[in-house]
C-alpha cells in the first residue's frame, strides 16, 4: 500500500465499531437465554472468529449487513464442539472462552494462527485452576489448550497484570461457580464485560479496585448498538492533529472512561480536540472533532496504560512530530500484544529518521526532527500497520505499507475511510 505525504485531511468520519464489545456481544448473547440482536457489530477478523467459535457449539448466529442476531440457548445451553476452536489471531477470544469454557459439562480445544501460539496464556490458565479448572496449555502456557469443562469454585483473586482479558476470563468463570469470586486490579482495564454482564441481568459489582462476580442461574438476552472504537478513532485523531490543514469530526465513538486515556493524552500533548458526548444503552457514546495542532511530548505511564494500552503505537507516531521528548514507561504488555509493540514501532520509526530508544517497560522517543517515508514493515499486525499509515500521511516524500492486509483484524474499511477525508 502506498501512502503520500498529504495536504490536509477534512471530513467527517465513523470509525470501524469497538472490537472488545461486538466480541461480548457475541459471547453474552451465546450463553443467554432469547435473541440478542446486536447493530453496528464490527465485521473484523476477530470478532468473525468470535462468531465461528460459538457457532462450532450450536449457537444459531446470523449476519445481516452489520447486524448480528444471535439465539441464545441459555448459561448451560452450549454444546460440545466437534472440532477444535480456531480463534485466528485473536487475543480476545482465546483469553475470554477459555474462562468461559472451564465450567461447561464437555471438553473443548483452543489454538489460534502462528501469534497467538506465542502469546502467554498462564495468565488466565493459573487462576481457572484455582477455580477448579482442568485446563492446560502446550509447555505450560501455550495454545493449544484443552480444557475439560467441570464445576468450579470462586476464589478471591488479585490480578497480577492489568489486563481486561484476563479479567473478563475470571469474570465469565464465576457466573457458573459454586459461590462469589473476588478479583482485585492492580490498575483499572476496560470494564465492557462487567457492563455488558449486569445488562444482561447478570450480578457484578464494582468498588473502587474490587470486582464481586455472583454466580448466576441465568442471563437474559439484551439487544444493543456497539458504538464506534475509540482505538480505531485514535488513528484518525492523530493523523488530523498531525497533517497541517486538518480537521476531522469523528462520530459515535465509545467514550466509557476505561478506554479514554488517548484523550487526556493528545490533550496534554496541546491537541486541539473537543468531545461532545451523548447517551448510549449500555455504554457511553460522543463525538470527537480534531484539528491540526502544534504537540508537545510528554510522559506515559502508570494507570493511564491500561487505559489506552493500544492506541500507543500510534501515540509514539504522534510524539515523533511533537516537540520535545515523550517517555513511554509501565507499558511491557506491548510486548506480549499480535507483536512486540515497542521493538515494531521503535524499528519503524527509526526508519522514518526518529530518534528512540527502547526501554525495559516502553520507549523514548525525541520528536521534532525531519520524519521521511519509508518502506514500513506491518509484522502481521494490524495497529502497527494503520500507526505507521498514520505517520507516512505526515512524513517527507512516500511511502509503502508492506501486509496491509492484516489491518482487517480490526479496521476492515481503514483504507476507504482515509481515501475519503484526503484532501
Ligand atoms: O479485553 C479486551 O477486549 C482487550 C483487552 C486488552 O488486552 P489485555 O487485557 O491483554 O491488556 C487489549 O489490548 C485488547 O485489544 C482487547
Ligand atoms: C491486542 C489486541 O487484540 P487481541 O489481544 O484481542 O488480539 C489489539 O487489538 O490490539
Amino acid at each position: 500500500m502506498e501512502i503520500r505525504a498529504s495536504k490536509g485531511l477534512q471530513g467527517q468520519i465513523t470509525p470501524a465499531s469497538d472490537k472488545s464489545i461486538s466480541h461480548r456481544s457475541v459471547m453474552m448473547g451465546a450463553i443467554a437465554k432469547g435473541v440478542t440482536l446486536v447493530d453496528n457489530f464490527l465485521m473484523g477478523e476477530d470478532c468473525l472468529s468470535t462468531i465461528d467459535c460459538f457457532r462450532k457449539m450450536g449457537t444459531e448466529i446470523s449476519i445481516s449487513g452489520d447486524q448480528v442476531k444471535v439465539r441464545g440457548n441459555g448459561l448451560h445451553g452450549l454444546k460440545k464442539p466437534q472440532e477444535l476452536l480456531y480463534t485466528g489471531n485473536s487475543g480476545t477470544t482465546t483469553r475470554l472462552l477459555c474462562g468461559l469454557l472451564a465450567p461447561q459439562r464437555f471438553q473443548s480445544v483452543l489454538d489460534g494462527d502462528a501469534s497467538i501460539r506465542k502469546r502467554p496464556m498462564n495468565r488466565v490458565i493459573e487462576p481457572l485452576i484455582k477455580m477448579g479448572a482442568k485446563i492446560s496449555g502446550i509447555n505450560g502456557g501455550y495454545t493449544p489448550i484443552t480444557i475439560e469443562g467441570t464445576q468450579l469454585h470462586g476464589i478471591e483473586y488479585p490480578l497480577p497484570v492489568a489486563s481486561a482479558q484476563l479479567k473478563s476470563a475470571l469474570i465469565l468463570a464465576g457466573l457458573y461457580a459454586d459461590g462469589k469470586t473476588l478479583i482485585t486490579e492492580p490498575k483499572p482495564s476496560r470494564n465492557h464485560t462487567e457492563l455488558m454482564i449486569n445488562g444482561f441481568g447478570g450480578k457484578v459489582s464494582t468498588q473502587e479496585n474490587r470486582i464481586l462476580v455472583e454466580p448466576t442461574e441465568e442471563l437474559y438476552s439484551c439487544d444493543l448498538t456497539v458504538p464506534g472504537d475509540i482505538s480505531s478513532a485514535a488513528f484518525f485523531m492523530v493523523a488530523a492533529l498531525i497533517v497541517p490543514n486538518s480537521e476531522i469530526l469523528i462520530k459515535n465513538v465509545g467514550l466509557n472512561e476505561t478506554r479514554t486515556g488517548i484523550l487526556d493524552v493528545l490533550q496534554a500533548m496541546g491537541g486541539q480536540i473537543e468531545v461532545t458526548m451523548y447517551g448510549n444503552t449500555i455504554e457511553p457514546a460522543g463525538d470527537i472533532l480534531v484539528k491540526s495542532s502544534s504537540l508537545h511530548g510528554t510522559e506515559i505511564g502508570g494507570s493511564l496504560i491500561p487505559r489506552l494500552i493500544d492506541e500507543l503505537p500510534v501515540l509514539a507516531v504522534a510524539a515523533a512530530f511533537a516537540e520535545g521528548t515523550t517517555m513511554i514507561k509501565d507499558a511491557e504488555e506491548l510486548k506480549v500484544k499480535e507483536s512486540n509493540r515497542i521493538e515494531a514501532m521503535a524499528a519503524e520509526l527509526t526508519k522514518a529518521g526518529v530518534s528512540v530508544t527502547t526501554t525495559e517497560d516502553g520507549m523514548i522517543i525525541r520528536g521534532g526532527c525531519p520524519i521521511h517515508g519509508a518502506e514500513f514493515e506491518s509484522y502481521q499486525d494490524h495497529r502497527i500497520a494503520m500507526s505507521m499509515a498514520v505517520l507516512a500521511l505526515a512524513a517527507e516524500g512516500s511511502s509503502r505499507i508492506k501486509d496491509p492486509q492484516c489491518i482487517q483484524i480490526s479496521y476492515p474499511g481503514f483504507f476507504e475511510t482515509l481515501k475519503s477525508v484526503q484532501r
